[in-house]
């Protein structure tokens, strides 16, 4: 395997293309092998093209550096030979294997390059035929090196125009066509080989190049058999593109003569002959980065290199991309500790920011909040407002009672003597009833905030806390208990609102109607029934009163939000006259409902106020009712008998006052319940959760057990870690190679090719015979790799020191792993 197989001479190894590229692409190979399997730097494809027997397959193998394609002037290219060379990793042992292999011959591998050449040939035979005849089936090899780029190259059948033995009539068209689609795509670069003993101006290959590449972005024209050519004359004309101008340019080659194949020169000793062809042709001398085998290498790597140079920003954006979000994923994993003081802090942290997290949800400062639903705080907030104080506002302070119950209520506590005045006890008995009622939607609030807790308490550092789920456990556990101790003094609270605002019935609050003016309304309720009749007799006095109505209505408008009263929507089944009268100002009425309840304060008697007006029409109405009663069978269920005008009034106002204090009372709870729960449960979890947390799961000994991760999130943690040092590395190399790749132009942009092309510097060959662009100020070594310079000249100086080969090339990489 060594030595014959091994490339060893300097010049070859320096020929062979892509040599200077090697080092750039194995390093992005390398990131893209860690990065990921699927990407891969695709490297254009390199087409040779030209007239028979122009030495198309000749330049290939000196290019590939090895021997191994039919030539001759009786064999010819009948098929398109794609070679796919597929670089491998360089064994340990030092041992350069290197083989080849066909897609016909799957899984056999040839190592014997002679071998490869039979095979060629006998494929070509099996398909075209032994005569002549050609195919545009493909024959795919592939070599696989340590010391090649994966680069495709295709060698292709040349142009013939008379057709000879099985060729069809038309051969030369279809030939055309052939070549023509493989060059067409905009990228393959093309080798247009043009013998230098033919006329340019009629060269099939730059015709075809033309066609296909009419910029000449792409094409290199290849002048071939420089040796054999007219004695006087020369190609520096056509060399430096004076007789057909081509925008990369013109390199010229001395290739093997057929002596010289069969004589079995190798490559090694004919880019020998030929690097002295050059030197001591004396109209060479001055164009030696134009002539040679190396320097066609040279330009392939330079466009190479710039191929490479377009892909890196994208690569680089991608890998960045990737670079924050497996940063990101890495840093949700968190980190662990072995230590006691460590997990000591790393569990008050915890701690300490799920109650921060917990606090900060409640208060609406949620870093990820929502914008697509209410969430935290916001859902509390609306829980009070549009449940719980909504659903108070819609109850009917009345609902459950009709005027016949609130009649007997009436009637049983007047007890034995008829009613003299509004009896307060039926009132009192009634509003308590209806106050009661408010103790479960109260509770149901409570429950409802419990139940928000506990969802934010779930949703609190769901993914941080992912990796311990026992510490998850435990506080789960103290949050629900700690809650739950909570949620008891909230309900206890409400319940003593309840029982606070049942114990005493406050007839003396401000915005009470009082009795007086619940009896002046009660009356216009009852004038108005009877309004119909009496309408004719007294017209005016109905003006009067429907005009002192919309006064009271304008007055109930304006007034509401001032005395606080009911929201116009929020109270059902109150008739304007009641809403008047709950508008009214409690104030002035107070005194009345205290001459008819009998209470304290600043009640007066009912006599010192027997000569008020609107007292005096009630009482003689129950006188009046007082006669109606006659005595009768009493039956077993008894029920009030009818109701008269006098009881009647006695409903109204009863009802009124229910209205009016059931309304006080309902203010209160819309803004004491809330506000008990918020003290109580939400607050006092915010407060105290912190320090819970401290006392029942901050204890040295449970440390181990709560931050005992599941085997998955150790092991994930460990794999993205890997992943981000191995990105991050991606991501510095790949910060590095621009400022390489431009070193490499500004290294050679000081020795500006006449073709425009900047020179590209290690590749020496050319340095040894030119007197003008060959100085070894043109081994420019990177200023980030100052041991490169060394190698470089190494790699010239000793060709066949060991690992001199990769680094001779170019000589701005280093072929040391940069890992
Ligand atoms: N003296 C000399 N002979 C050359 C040179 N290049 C090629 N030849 C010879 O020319 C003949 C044809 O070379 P090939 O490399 O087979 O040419 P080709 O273009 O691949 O031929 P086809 O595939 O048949 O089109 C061979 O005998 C080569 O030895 C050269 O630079 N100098």
């Amino acid at each position: 395997m060594r030595g014959e197989q091994v490339v060893s001479s300097t010049n070859a190894a320096v020929a062979a293309l892509g040599h200077s590229v090697i080092p750039t692409v194995n390093k992005l190979q390398d990131i893209f092998a860690q990065v990921g399997k699927e990407s891969t730097i695709e490297l254009p494809q390199v087409a040779v093209i030209g007239s028979q027997s122009s030495g198309k397959s000749s330049v290939l193998e000196a290019l590939v550096g090895r021997d191994f394609l039919p030539r001759g002037n009786d064999i010819c290219t009948r098929r398109p030979l794609v070679l796919q060379l597929v670089q491998t990793k360089r064994r340990a042992d030092g041992i350069e294997e290197e083989w080849g292999e066909f897609l016909h011959l799957s899984g056999k591998k040839f190592l014997n390059f002679d071998e490869i050449r039979k095979e060629i040939e006998a494929e070509t035979k099996r398909e075209a035929g032994g005569n002549k005849g050609v195919s545009d089936k493909q024959i795919r090899l592939k070599i696989f090196s340590p010391n090649v780029l994966d680069i495709t190259l295709v060698d292709l059948p040349g142009i013939t125009k008379v057709p000879v033995g099985d060729q069809p009539s038309d051969i030369e068209t279809r030939i055309r066509k052939m070549i023509n689609l493989y060059i067409k795509p905009p990228s393959c670069l093309i080798l247009a080989v043009t013998p230098a003993n033919s006329d340019l101006a009629n060269s099939d290959a730059l015709q075809l190049a033309k066609t296909a590449d009419p910029g000449g972005s792409r094409t290199i024209g290849v002048i071939t058999k420089l040796d054999i050519m007219d004695r006087g004359t020369d190609a520096c004309k056509i060399l430096l593109g004076k007789d057909v101008h081509l925008q990369l340019g013109y390199v010229g080659v001395v290739n093997r003569s057929q002596e010289d194949i069969q004589m079995n020169r190798s490559i090694k000793d004919a880019l020998i002959a030929e690097e002295k062809f050059f030197h001591s042709h004396p109209a060479y001398r001055d164009l030696a980065d134009r002539c040679g085998v190396p320097q066609l290498a040279k330009k392939l790597n330079q466009i190479l290199i710039r191929h490479i140079k377009t892909v890196l920003p994208v690569l680089k954006s991608r890998i960045s991309a990737e670079l924050v979000s497996v940063a990101k994923e890495h840093a949700s994993y968190g980190e662990i500790s072995e230590s006691k003081a460590g997990q000591g802090a790393l569990l008050l942290n915890i701690l300490s920011k799920y109650s921060e997290a917990f606090s900060s949800l409640i208060e609406g400062k949620d870093e990820e909040m929502s914008t697509s639903e209410l969430s935290g705080g916001a859902r509390i907030h609306y829980i009070f407002q549009n449940i719980f104080v909504k659903s108070l506002e819609e109850v009917d302070p009345c609902e459950g009672l009709t005027d016949d119950d609130i009649h007997t209520a009436i009637q049983n506590a007047t007890g034995l003597k008829s009613a003299l005045f509004v009896p307060y006890v039926p009132f009192e008995v009634l509003v308590r009833r209806q106050i009661a009622r408010l103790l479960d939607p109260s509770l149901q609030c409570a429950r409802f905030i419990y139940d928000e807790l506990v969802k934010m308490s779930h949703r609190c550092m769901l993914n941080e806390l992912q990796r311990f789920p026992v510490l998850r456990k435990r506080m789960d556990e103290v949050i629900g208990n700690c809650l739950q101790e909570s949620l008891e003094p909230s309900e206890t609270m409400i319940r003593h609102i309840i029982e606070m605002e049942m114990d005493y019935i406050n007839t003396s609050h401000p915005n009470f109607i009082g009795g007086s003016k619940a009896v002046e309304v009660a009356q216009q309720m009852t004038s108005r029934v009877a309004a119909p009749i009496s309408r004719q007799k007294d017209a005016g006095d109905s003006k009067k009163s429907l005009n002192s109505e919309r006064t009271a209505k304008s007055r109930a408008t304006l007034a509401g939000p001032v005395n606080g009263n009911l929201p116009e929507q929020g109270v059902r089944h109150v008739t304007d006259v009641e809403k008047t009268a709950l508008s009214g100002n409690g104030a002035s009425a107070t005194w009345i409902i205290s001459s008819i309840f009998g209470g304290s304060g600043n009640r007066t008697s009912v006599r010192e106020n027997s000569n008020v007006e609107p007292v005096s029409e009630p009482v003689q109405s129950m006188e009046h009712s007082v006669s109606l009663i006659h005595l009768s069978e009493p039956p077993s269920f008894l029920r009030p008998s009818e109701t008269n005008d006098h009881e009647a009034i006695e409903i109204a106002i009863t009802k009124l006052l229910l209205r009016s204090y059931y309304d006080i009372v309902r203010k209160n709870m819309e803004d004491s319940v809330p506000k008990a729960i918020m003290h109580f449960l939400v607050n006092h979890m915010k407060r105290e959760l912190h320090n819970v947390f401290i006392k029942k799961l901050y204890r040295e000994n449970f440390f181990e057990e709560m931050l005992q991760e599941p085997d998955d999130v150790s092991l994930k943690r460990k794999r993205t870690r890997e992943r981000l040092r191995v990105l991050q590395q991606a991501f510095r190399t790949l910060d590095e190679l621009p400022l390489e790749a431009e070193t490499t132009e500004r290294g050679y942009s000081l020795n500006t090719d006449p073709t425009g092309l900047p020179k590209i510097n290690g590749l020496p060959s050319s340095s040894s015979y030119s007197s003008t662009s060959g100085s070894s100020e043109s081994y420019t070594a990177s200023p980030k790799n100052p041991k490169s310079r060394k190698s470089s000249h190494s790699g010239e100086l000793n060709p066949d020191s060991s690992g001199g080969e990769r680094n001779s090339v170019l000589g701005l990489y280093p072929t040391v792993d940069i890992y």
